[in-house]
């Protein structure tokens, strides 16, 4: 007797990665009644004690918002979320010149990850059939066979073994599942690591608990080779990010190097900062690397599919990076509605329609790497974006500034 299709067991799909992307799909799966498993190889964000002036925070915009809009999720981005309306570029001398993102109403929000992170992941744990596993490592991926198996870090690294109908690789840039797909025939693969290093910083709240500097801005220290910027957090705090060729963080070894560094640099952002919290940020914060990886198929049949980062890591000079993943989410999820929730059909279309418009994200990402890293100091930078700013107003609808175009948000795009 043919069993009513919604009295089949649900399908079940392995979320490999509990960052901000498979957080997201976790959710966009469970609403589409899938039955959902997350790995995740670090520990529970939410049992860790948040350390402070250790956040990390992320420029948002309106195509991650949507995303999380599409599955009542945008609540936490926009409670948390603090506006920012303008970029404030430094000038070498202090001077500071706000530049407006757009028209009133377009801005970026400014969202701490981890919380973001760990919000997420509530969302999706509040659906009964989504279970959680924190300190999962993938080590070994069967995608025809829809097989992984997983080292269990908090449990004297036992192996477990699972069997899923369907595989999301959720893992980042550096991904486990994205490893195996390379071994296949025709699989494409490029990835390029920049010169460029991060460093996050911390400005903390001044003595009267108030910030340090302007609130509703997008700071922007622009050096030519190097570049500064700072985004605020709820706590008040700045959370800042170098950017520096690694060959010029490697000669910054003493405390004298780095004051030298800064008072030469960024004399305004050391009085803010004060001499000892700098030194101590600087030698205690690790130095990233920023890679930029384009693959192709993101599927494997109706087995596995990449998003996020694993599926297209991109340098982080356009912020667009958390906003693609989550578009992603977005995109998958408008598939599998169109297929009925066929997996091989969705998944086919979504290589075939996606990656164009990730590529040309990661593209603009370089692009504005290589522009920022050569033209710009601030003069430059407040010449070129007061012009667009001007040709803008002067023809609205004609001249609208790429980055505008990708990156602001409009109140009504977000309230619909
Ligand atoms: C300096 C910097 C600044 C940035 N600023 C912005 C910004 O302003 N705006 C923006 O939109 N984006 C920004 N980004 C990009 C953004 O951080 C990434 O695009 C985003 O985190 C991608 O999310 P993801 O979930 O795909 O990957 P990740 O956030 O990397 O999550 C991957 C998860 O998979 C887990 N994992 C990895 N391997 C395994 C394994 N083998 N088994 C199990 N789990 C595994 C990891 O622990 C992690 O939790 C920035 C990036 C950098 C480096
Ligand atoms: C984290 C985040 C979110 N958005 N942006 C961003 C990116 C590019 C921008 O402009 C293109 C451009 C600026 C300067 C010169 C040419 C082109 C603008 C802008 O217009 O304000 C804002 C960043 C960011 C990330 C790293 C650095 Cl180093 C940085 F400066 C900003």
């Amino acid at each position: 007797i043919a069993v009513a299709a919604e009295q089949q067991p649900a399908k079940k799909v392995a979320v490999v990665g509990g960052g901000l992307a498979g957080a997201l799909i976790a959710v966009y799966l469970a609403k589409r009644g899938f039955r959902v498993d997350v790995y995740e190889a670090r520990k529970d964000p939410r049992k860790e004690p948040t350390i402070r002036g250790r956040s990390v925070n992320l420029a948002f915009s309106v195509r991650g918002i949507a995303a999380l809009s599409a599955v009542g999720a945008e609540g936490p981005v926009l409670s948390l979320g603090i506006p920012m309306h303008a970029r404030m570029i430094h000038s070498h001398s202090g001077e500071t010149t706000p530049i407006p993102y757009g028209k009133q109403g377009q801005y970026l929000l400014s969202v701490e990850r981890q919380k973001l992170n760990k919000d997420l992941l509530s969302v999706s744990e509040s659906y009964r059939h989504v279970g959680l596993h924190f300190e999962h490592k993938l080590v070994a991926v069967d995608p025809e066979k829809g097989h992984l198996t997983f080292k269990c870090l908090g449990n004297n690294d036992q192996i477990l073994e699972v069997d899923a109908d369907h595989i999301i690789g959720s893992d980042g840039a550096y991904s486990a599942v994205r490893r195996e797909l390379m071994k296949r025939p025709r699989f494409d693969f490029s990835q390029e690591y920049i010169p460029h290093g991060y460093k996050e910083l911390c400005l903390s709240p001044t003595q009267d608990g108030e910030f340090a500097m302007a609130v509703n801005y997008l700071h922007i220290w622009p050096r030519q080779t190097f570049m500064l910027i700072a985004l605020p957090n709820q706590d008040k705090s700045f959370t800042c990010t170098l950017f520096l060729p690694f060959d010029q963080f490697d000669v910054l070894k003493t405390k004298e190097d780095v004051l030298d560094f800064f008072q030469r640099e960024f004399p305004d952002f050391l009085a803010l900062m004060g001499e000892e919290k700098l030194v101590e940020e600087f030698f205690r914060n690790p130095t990233g690397p920023m890679v930029s990886v384009k693959c192709k198929p993101y599927h494997v049949s109706d087995k596995v599919l990449l998003i996020g980062d694993a599926a297209h890591a991109m340098v982080p000079f356009y912020g667009q990076g958390t906003n693609c993943a989550f578009e992603d989410c977005l995109v998958l999820d408008g598939l599998l509605e169109k297929h009925k929730n066929d997996f091989a059909r969705a998944l086919a279309e979504y290589t075939r329609t996606r990656n164009k418009d990730v590529e040309a994200m990661c593209d603009l990402a370089m692009y504005n790497y290589i522009e920022m890293r050569s033209l710009v100091t601030s003069p430059v930078f407040l010449m070129k974006k007061k012009l667009f700013n001007f040709l803008n107003w002067v023809m609205p609808r004609t001249f609208i500034p790429l980055y505008t175009m990708v990156s602001t948000m409009n109140a009504q795009d977000v309230i619909g």
